[in-house]
């Protein structure tokens, strides 16, 4: 397949080192020097063995002749990339954290499908990656579609050391990622530690799990089932960072808004853990000055 990614970040750039073995990946980026680097020595992932080969272009210069675009820039970096001219026959899969994305794109005029990773990606360059924990891709249609092509592009992308699987749920496969990121991000961002402290530290257990309960009323989940996997996942993630501690270490805007904000606007009941969490996590970014959506 023909495959555009929009956003060299850890996850484009993990997508595209994997994919791009048998696919003709290109990289669409928005930074001279990082496309100078992807066209001269391809994408450099930790955990292969040579560097990926990938064509390398200007945001700007979406064009036909591509079979499927992914779209991996974080959730408030959609709106600029939903202005892009793509040709209307081609469906977009969009990797994004949180739900705060799909009003946008049932309006949209493209045919768009939505995938959660649960790999572990870190970019340490403009052209390299570290594969910091191996999952999957799981990727669902948000409307109906005549004959969708998405079973067979699922089928032919899944690879044994990346594995992309079909979810007919959408809702459900975001909603069930979206609660254990309103968990572990926030809470680790707020506090700068690793995710074990959720397990390890009994007093950040406790925000932990009210803010579970809340999310759980709004997602329509179970609470003691969730809280178990929850937990779970902190435990086999103990000494990763999360991704929203990780951008405020590195000075960049959270995905807040975007997954306890989303439970948040879903809400027509006061969540008082929900509320004081995005009020911090906005406080520390307003601190860094990286409130400033681009
Ligand atoms: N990293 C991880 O382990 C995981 C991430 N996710 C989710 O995946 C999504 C992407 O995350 P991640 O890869 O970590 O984020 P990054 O910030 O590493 O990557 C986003 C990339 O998008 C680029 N970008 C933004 N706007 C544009 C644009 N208009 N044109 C071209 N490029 C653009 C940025 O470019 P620039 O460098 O120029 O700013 C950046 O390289 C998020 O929703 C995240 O929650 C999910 C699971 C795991
Ligand atoms: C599961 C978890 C919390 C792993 O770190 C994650 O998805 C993230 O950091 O965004």
């Amino acid at each position: 397949m023909k495959i555009g990614i929009i956003g060299a970040g850890s996850i484009g750039l993990l997508t595209g080192a994997y994919l791009g073995k048998d696919h003709q990946v290109h990289m669409f980026v928005r930074n001279q020097q990082q496309k100078n680097r992807l066209e001269k020595d391809g994408i450099v992932c930790d955990a292969l063995q040579n560097p990926t080969r990938v064509e390398a272009h200007y945001t700007e210069e979406v064009k036909a002749g591509f079979d499927l675009w992914i779209i991996t820039v974080k959730q408030h970096q959609l709106e600029q990339v939903m202005n892009l001219d793509f040709p209307h026959n081609v469906p977009l899969l969009f990797l994004q954290n949180g739900m705060g994305h799909l009003d946008m794109l049932s309006r949209s005029p493209y045919t768009c499908w939505v995938g959660v990773v649960e790999h572990g990606a870190l970019k340490q360059g403009h052209n390299s990656v570290s594969h910091t924990g191996k999952g999957n891709v799981q990727i669902a249609r948000i409307s109906d579609e005549e004959e969708s092509a998405l079973p067979k592009v699922v089928d032919v992308l899944h690879k044994e050391n990346f594995p992309i699987f079909l979810q007919e749920d959408y809702e459900k496969m975001l909603a069930s990622k979206l609660l254990v990121n309103t968990v572990i991000n926030p809470v680790t961002a707020l506090f700068q530690l690793k995710n074990g402290s959720i397990v390890n530290n009994p007093h950040i257990q406790t925000i932990a799990r009210e803010l579970c309960r809340e999310a759980c009323g709004i997602l329509d989940f179970s609470f003691a089932e969730e809280w178990e996997r929850v937990k779970m996942i902190a435990e086999k993630t103990a000494l990763n960072q999360s991704s929203m501690l990780k951008d405020l270490i590195e000075n960049r805007v959270t995905e807040i808004d975007a997954i306890n904000g989303y439970v948040l606007r879903r809400s027509s009941d006061p969540l008082p853990y929900h509320q004081f969490i995005v009020h911090a996590i906005h406080a520390i970014e307003h601190e860094k000055g990286v409130r400033n959506y681009e």
